[in-house]
């Protein structure tokens, strides 16, 4: 469902990712994990038609949504406002099959975004990225900034639009516990090049990976 090879992204002089090949699956949850500044946001953006690279090939097999990090929502519109911007390009306007998925999200509605909780911002984000009906989704970190419960939930139905409709994840984490949870697979990113891979239960019992990634050994 997404097939990278070779990927070269610069800014300028600058090189963001360096000769990066990654593929996801259709159906599977794959994780990204690195340190700041690897070049994880970039390799989100570049699969989002967002940045160009510079050389390599980039293909996607179905449609794509990006829930990009930071979530970048309009924070003077409203819930339903931001979602209807989510499903502009598909022509989608009627946000029900989203508030199916995300049930909250119908009772914040007419709230003004900018004053939702870090939670909701991420909630909003997440049903704005469903508006298009994507069959591949790229999360660029789920858990930034978020209380371990309020990840967990978001965690839950990212888990359930997998296994029940197949959606395929690219998950981007800094939490390498949660996304080792979630995924089959993962990618460790570091200095703009993919330095291990592998399937999650091999990679947390890695010395290297357990030891930058998880503190330790994962118990
Ligand atoms: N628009 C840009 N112009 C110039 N340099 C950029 C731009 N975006 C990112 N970079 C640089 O590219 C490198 C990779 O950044 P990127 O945001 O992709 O990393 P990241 O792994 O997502 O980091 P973080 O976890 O902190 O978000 C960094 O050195 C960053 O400073």
């Amino acid at each position: 469902m997404i097939d990278v090879r070779d990927l070269v992204v610069s800014y300028g002089t600058a090189t963001a990712l360096d000769r990066v090949t990654l593929t996801v699956r259709r159906g599977e949850m794959v994780a990204l994990l690195g340190p700041n500044g690897a070049g994880k946001s970039t390799l989100a953006n570049t699969l989002a038609g967002l940045v160009q690279p510079a050389s390599g090939t980039v293909e996607i097999g179905g449609r794509l949504a990006l829930i990009p990090e930071g979530r970048q929502l309009f924070p003077d519109l409203s819930v339903a406002d931001n979602l209807a911007l989510g499903g502009w390009r598909s022509g989608e306007r009627d946000p029900s099959y989203v508030y199916d998925l995300l049930p909250r999200l119908a009772g914040l509605a007419g709230r003004r975004a900018g004053v939702l909780s870090g939670g909701e911002q991420q909630m909003v984000a997440f049903g704005r990225a469903m508006m298009s009906r994507p069959s591949v989704l790229v999360v660029d970190e789920l858990s930034l900034g978020l209380a371990p419960n309020v990840t967990a939930d978001l965690a839950g139905h990212l888990a359930e639009l997998n296994r029940e409709q197949g959606l395929t994840v690219l998950l981007i984490e800094q939490n390498a516990r949660l996304a080792f949870e979630l995924c089959g697979r993962a990618y460790v990113l570091e200095s703009s090049r993919v330095v291990a891979e592998g399937e999650c239960a091999e990679l947390a019992g890695d010395p290297r990976v357990a030891g930058a990634y998880l503190g330790g050994a994962i118990t």
